[in-house]
């Protein structure tokens, strides 16, 4: 069985398709939203596509109602593709305790704890299974979409995701960029908690392989001359100032490792909502076309 297509919305000249699937991954329904341009669907064209990973508490309506990306991606012919951020209805203990883990906080890693194992497996879902059945020969999507261009973006928790899956699989994405990311988990609260759940309390070094500033740091990144990495942060963000999101500490990294190709900004006053996100998703979506052929 393979996608359903529960609505269809017309959204800047292009349709916003609101989708779920059976996935192997999570055992689960998993819900999806494909934007096709209308370079797409007028003539029938592959495009590019950039893959949008949504924050904490998020499904993937956040962003397509109020992200703003439709508007650059209308513009210059790409797909976005809006996942959601954990599997729902494994009714797992504890599952819907808290806001910032469980359900609605997969953390895009693939858990290794009990009962998490079960179906948290939120890397895999974006990184394999998810493509496969977009682009795969059984997906009535697969003719407009380019599988050998996609790049990848995200806010927060999924800024985090886009980040670490990108630093994970060069090769993968053509490039990347973020909106006020979780840049150093295994140094915030969010970070150790999550990890703490899914990989395991003591296994530290485990959680290094799934964080931004450790990434960056790696043999696959030390030294690399045009790394496609782009970076917004609001000053008067409350999750910015309460230490979750680290940026200086990715910044550190990367002068470090001597990555060049990183862009980190710091955006005056503006918070951690999508006010911010939809005054830059403009600036991203170029950030991606520009890698994607497209500028
Ligand atoms: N507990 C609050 C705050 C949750 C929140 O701010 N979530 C952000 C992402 S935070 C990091 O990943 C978000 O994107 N919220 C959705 C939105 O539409 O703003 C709550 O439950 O709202």
């Amino acid at each position: 069985m393979g996608l359903t297509v529960k609505a269809t919305i017309a959204s800047f000249g292009g349709k916003l398709f609101k989708l779920s699937h059976p996935s192997t991954s999570t055992g689960t329904d998993m819900a999806v939203n494909l934007y096709l341009p209308p370079q797409a669907l007028k003539s029938q064209t592959k495009v590019p596509v950039l893959f949008y990973l949504s924050g904490l508490t998020c499904t993937p309506d956040n962003c397509s109602e109020k992200g703003f990306f439709q508007h650059g991606a209308s513009q210059r012919g790409l797909a976005i593709v809006y996942p959601d951020t954990s599997p729902r209805g494994l009714n797992l203990p504890g599952e819907k305790d808290a806001w910032d883990f469980g359900e609605g906080a997969g953390f895009y890693v693939d858990a290794t704890q009990e009962p998490w194992a079960k179906g948290y497996k939120m890397d895999t879902y974006i990184t394999r299974e998810l493509p496969s059945v977009l682009f795969g020969a059984d997906s009535e999507f697969g003719k407009y979409l380019d599988a050998d261009k996609v790049s990848i973006t995200g806010h927060s928790m999924g800024g985090h995701g886009a980040l670490t899956l990108y630093l994970k699989n060069p090769g993968m994405y053509k490039s990347v960029s973020a909106f006020a990311p979780i840049a150093n988990p295994c140094e915030c609260a969010w970070g150790k908690k999550a990890f703490a759940g899914y990989l395991g309390e003591e296994n530290k070094e485990e959680w290094k392989k799934h964080d931004a500033t450790e990434l960056i740091k790696g043999e696959k990144w030390r030294g690399h001359k045009d790394a496609r990495v782009l970076v917004d942060v609001g000053t008067g963000d409350n999750f910015y100032k309460q230490g979750q999101l680290l940026p200086e500490n990715f910044e550190k990294a990367v002068k470090e490792a001597g990555v060049e190709g990183v862009t980190v900004r710091y955006q005056e006053d503006y918070d951690h909502s999508y006010y911010f996100m939809a005054s830059f998703s403009d600036e991203h979506v170029d950030h991606a076309a520009k890698y994607l052929g497209l500028l």
